[in-house]
């Protein structure tokens, strides 16, 4: 457990603030958007009504009876929570919880004939069918000729920079100006000495979106089998579509499908990694506490195991930064490696920061990040992150 004492729960319930917009504005903009993107029927827009109104001024309401995965969800919060207001329970749970609610009212969760229809597949489509996603991958060719370590550099860039769907393989940190660097924390020597390139381990990485950013999760895979930093990687994805843009299962095969049409450097990478998937040597997993509206101190036993097996654990994006630290409201110099003492193996995190929530940051950077931009560096996208914890649960005790 944290060594600090824990900060207070986030909550969507104060107006003017970022997680209380995202429950009032965005949220309904979500339910148009998927609306307008598919020949629903009347009763998919008859249940579209019933959540817009309901996450406005309504409560949470139990699952149907006959959900699949009511039980599940109950034991993630549902009976605590039924009958409060949206606003009024962790923004974390609530936020979730209205995903899981929006694939009902679609008819992504079945019976019947819309069952696994993605609500967001278009939107994942036109960003990896985009031309500029043609443009960042023809700029792999120019990385062929150097050394490895920058090209793993620039790999890990784009990786970090696709969270925010602009790969930009970057052959370095970028402008790191005072007093707001772009880059607020940067463990990454620390991430490659857990990776060197003797490496015969295992790199679990725990994918967020689709698309723009699961392509460039992929091209640091392939490149890190084939250098020999890892023996193999386990792609942990959504199980159902969650968070608008998050990989499932069918994304990671139309990523892959993309990367078989592309020339240049970029079908090399596609495939090593077709070849791996295979051999067994990348594997995806979906597990469901990958759509838990809870933080990963609540890890299920199995994927504790699994983590605690790796070599390495990266946790990419926003939403699972939430959830790795706790989606609280932290001092921003709390130490990562207390927040993650939890953690049952050696983890990282590669975030642009579009939440509230941060860890890990020394007093100079907060109060230039402050002096330049008040609080907005917290949530608008622009600033990131690389941390890492290298110490396993073993060597803590
Ligand atoms: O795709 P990412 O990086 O996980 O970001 C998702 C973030 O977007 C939001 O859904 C809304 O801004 C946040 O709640 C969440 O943390």
């Amino acid at each position: 457990m944290p060594a600090t004492p824990a900060a207070p729960v986030i909550l969507g319930n104060a107006p003017g603030s970022f997680p209380h917009s995202v429950l009032a504005e965005r949220h309904p903009a979500i339910i148009r958007q998927v609306r307008d993107a598919f020949p629903y029927g009347p009763a998919q827009h008859r249940a579209l009504d019933e959540l817009l109104k309901s996450c406005a001024e309504g409560v949470i309401e139990p699952l149907p009876e006959d959900a699949g995965d009511r039980d599940r969800w109950r034991g993630w919060g549902l009976d605590v929570y039924a009958g409060r207001s949206w606003f009024d329970v962790p923004w974390l749970w609530s936020e979730s919880y209205f995903y899981r609610r929006l694939l009902d009212a679609t008819g992504c969760t079945g019976p019947g004939a819309w069952q696994g229809i993605d609500p967001f597949r278009p939107f994942k489509r036109a960003e990896l069918d985009a031309p500029e996603t043609d443009g960042e991958l023809a700029a792999l060719d120019a990385l062929q000729d150097r050394a490895e370590r920058e090209r793993a550099d620039a790999l890990l860039h784009g990786s970090l920079w696709g969270n925010r769907a602009d790969l930009g393989f970057r052959l370095s940190a970028g402008e790191a100006a005072e007093p707001a660097p772009v880059l607020v924390a940067d463990d990454s020597e620390a991430l490659w000495s857990l990776l060197p390139p003797s490496g015969t381990g295992t790199l679990c990485l725990v994918a967020d979106n689709a698309g723009r950013e699961l392509v460039p999760d992929l091209l640091l895979i392939a490149h890190l089998l084939t250098e020999g930093r890892i023996g193999r990687a386990v792609l942990h994805v959504k199980p159902y579509p969650y968070y608008v843009s998050d990989a499932t299962t069918a994304d990671v095969v139309d990523a892959l499908r993309r990367l078989a049409t592309v020339p240049g450097a970029a079908a090399g990478y596609g495939r090593v990694l077709w070849s791996a998937m295979a051999d067994g040597r990348l594997t995806v997993r979906a597990h469901p506490f990958s759509c838990a509206p809870l933080p990963y101190t609540d890890l299920p036993d199995d994927l504790r195991a699994e983590f605690a097996s790796a070599t390495l654990t990266l946790f990419k994006g926003d939403l699972n930064y939430r959830r790795l630290v706790g989606d609280r409201l932290w001092p921003p110099t709390t130490l990562f490696q207390d927040v993650t003492a939890y953690f049952p193996g050696p983890v990282a995190a590669l975030r642009t920061l579009k939440s509230d929530v941060i860890t890990g940051l020394s007093a100079a950077t907060v109060s230039g990040l402050v002096a330049a931009e008040d609080q907005r560096w917290r949530t608008g996208g622009t600033h990131a992150l690389i941390q890492v914890n290298p110490s396993d649960d073993a060597q803590r005790k």
